[in-house]
């Protein structure tokens, strides 16, 4: 099953993260009453940034037991630990160090030196999320060419979604810097309960009108993604044309 997508909006970036948030901490909280260690799929770019620091800064966010929640990544670049280019880095800047999580809960992708290769490390991340029983809730970035994680326009090497893909692929020639990375391909996001598109801004406003379109030729892969139990465009004002 996969669910239509439904639109969420604010005026603003931070009256959207604020709502963002505070649909996120419902979600984990309601997954931790049921007795789970919910699975969080974090996203780097713009709104990922702000989800981090909204959640950081949420003054609903000690409703949520964070030593309880598993944490993964959407996508990341292909650099060495530490780089500040790195999504998992945005995460340590921004969240970790004001919310406790459990570290064994924590699953990075391998940094560029930690010495595997690109292959290996995708290979590796296929395996952690084939062992996953369910996904409950993944953010999504949207870039201004309409990707999420590093599934890019045109690329139909990364877009395939076919039982021979794997879970996570080795992203090479990425459009956008750096050119290596890892991503969740849509076979796992197939997965994803809880699927979320974040956009703000008013340069995501010509992708975003895409997403949103029922009958795109060609669907942008942000507009491909579904998840079984929902997909919210979460966008501001800008994002969806408005001003
Ligand atoms: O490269 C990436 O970009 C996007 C979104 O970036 P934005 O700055 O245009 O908002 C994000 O989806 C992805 O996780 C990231 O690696």
């Amino acid at each position: 099953m996969s669910a239509g997508l439904r639109v969420e909006s604010a005026p603003d970036a931070a009256a959207l993260t604020e709502r963002i948030v505070e649909r996120l901490i419902g979600v984990l909280r309601r997954a931790q009453e049921d007795g789970r260690i919910p699975v969080l799929v974090l996203t780097g770019g713009s709104m990922g940034k702000a989800s981090l620091a909204g959640i950081a800064a949420h003054r609903d966010r000690g409703l949520v037991d964070w030593r309880r929640v598993r944490v993964l990544w959407g996508d990341e670049r292909w650099l060495p630990a530490g780089d500040a280019e790195r999504n998992d880095q945005l995460a340590d800047d921004l969240l970790f160090g004001s919310v406790d999580f459990d570290p064994a809960l924590v699953h990075r992708v391998a940094a560029a030196d930690a010495g595997l290769s690109l292959d290996d490390a995708a290979a590796a991340y296929a395996e952690l999320i084939a062992e996953l029983d369910r996904i409950d809730l993944a953010l999504n970035g949207v870039g201004p060419d309409g990707h999420l994680c590093s599934l890019f326009p045109g690329r139909d090497d990364l877009l395939r979604d076919d039982d021979a893909q794997p879970l996570a692929i080795a992203v090479r020639e990425s459009p956008k810097p750096p050119p290596e990375r890892v991503s969740l391909s849509f076979r796992a996001l197939d997965r994803v309960e809880r699927l979320w598109l974040l956009a703000a801004g008013a340069e995501k406003a010509p992708a975003i009108a895409r997403v949103r379109s029922a009958d795109d030729p060609e669907p942008l892969p942000a507009g491909r993604a579904r998840g079984t139990v929902e997909t919210v465009l979460w966008a501001d004002e800008a994002a969806l044309g408005r001003n």
